[in-house]
């Protein structure tokens, strides 16, 4: 069983425009839509609708909070969420013409006590992985990871970037850098795939067993003890690409909870994301055939 903590959620706006950005005069949309998001809430949403049992954690709190919370519940999610004094920040992806804008907040400012909170709520729930995923609220630093990550008997994933991510200082089963991320946290060239993983494998060293790089249209890899495997995109029609990389996790995630190979985890992991990205916003998509589409995802070892 999975449990997802998040420590800084978001409700996701996704405005979609026909024509593009100008300043300096009103932007009517064509569309808008809210979801309720933040990478490890997107992760539980998923791995839910995978039929892989998991629990969503996190700190919520204000009108966006109870907007997350009602979402998750009538999407059928478990949830044990901490509530904070603050308001949960709301993300806008502004989508006009073909290009993609990402405004995130911050989040709102929370005290180092929620972390104890958490850990109370992650072992409640006696779960076999961990996934902490996004950024962290103004108030806590990356010991608020590494503690989750000491706080049990479980394996710990970790999906964040920057400067969370290269000051993080404990045993994590796994980490996911989207290539930016990863040409950050390693100061090396991440301009080829084989570069990406040559950076992956050397990540591995900072207390990472596997490392999973999202490359976006280049595909993603997966580094660890059964080597380094490299799986292509598929070729879609890409509507945007919020979420593509929590997709990717849940996807690769489920397949380990369900005993597969890392092979098969990565297939599968790259179905999924392609499904999320052909949707707007963070929505989940249909997951049904997840087992026949991963098929056609082609993975090798570099
Ligand atoms: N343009 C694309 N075409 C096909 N697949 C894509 C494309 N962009 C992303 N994907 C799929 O989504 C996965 C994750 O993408 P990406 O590396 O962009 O994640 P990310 O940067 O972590 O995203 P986010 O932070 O928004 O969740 C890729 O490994 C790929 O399978
Ligand atoms: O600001 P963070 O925590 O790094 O990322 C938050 C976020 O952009 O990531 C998700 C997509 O991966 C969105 O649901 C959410 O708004």
């Amino acid at each position: 069983m999975i449990v997802t903590v998040t420590y800084n959620p978001a409700v996701d706006q996704t405005i979609q425009f026909d024509e593009q950005m100008a300043p300096d005069r009103v932007m009517r949309a064509d569309s808008a839509q809210f979801d309720a998001g933040g990478k490890g809430i997107n992760a539980a949403q998923l791995l839910t609708a995978m039929d892989c049992p998991c629990v969503a954690t996190g700190l919520l709190g204000g009108f966006t909070g109870s907007f997350i919370r009602e979402t998750l519940q009538e999407d059928g999610v478990e949830t044990a969420f901490v509530d904070v004094d603050g308001t949960t920040r709301l993300n806008t992806t502004a989508i006009a013409a073909a290009e993609e804008y990402k405004l995130n907040q911050s989040g709102p400012t929370v005290g180092a006590s929620v972390v104890d909170a958490l850990l109370e709520q992650v072992r409640a729930q006696s779960p076999d992985r961990v996934l902490v995923g996004g950024s962290l609220p103004p108030g806590l630093s990356p010991d608020a990871i590494d503690r989750i990550a000491a706080g049990g008997d479980w394996e710990t994933i970790v999906d964040t970037g920057g400067d969370v991510l290269r000051e993080l200082d404990g045993q994590y089963g796994l980490c996911k850098p989207n290539r930016a991320e990863l040409g950050d946290a390693t100061g090396a060239d991440v301009s080829t795939v084989e570069g990406c993983a040559d950076a992956a494998d050397t990540f591995r060293d900072r207390g990472f067993d596997r490392v999973l790089a999202s490359l976006g249209a280049d595909g993603a890899v997966l580094v660890g003890d059964a080597g380094r495997l490299y799986a292509e995109a598929l070729d879609i029609d890409v509507v945007d690409t919020v979420g593509a990389g929590d997709a990717l996790l849940s996807g690769v995630l489920s397949a380990w909870e369900a005993g597969a190979d890392d092979e098969t985890a990565l297939r599968t992991g790259v179905a999924v994301s392609s499904q999320v990205v052909q949707r707007a916003g963070t929505a989940v998509p249909d997951l049904d055939d997840i087992e026949t589409l991963r098929e056609n995802v082609t993975v090798r070892q570099l």
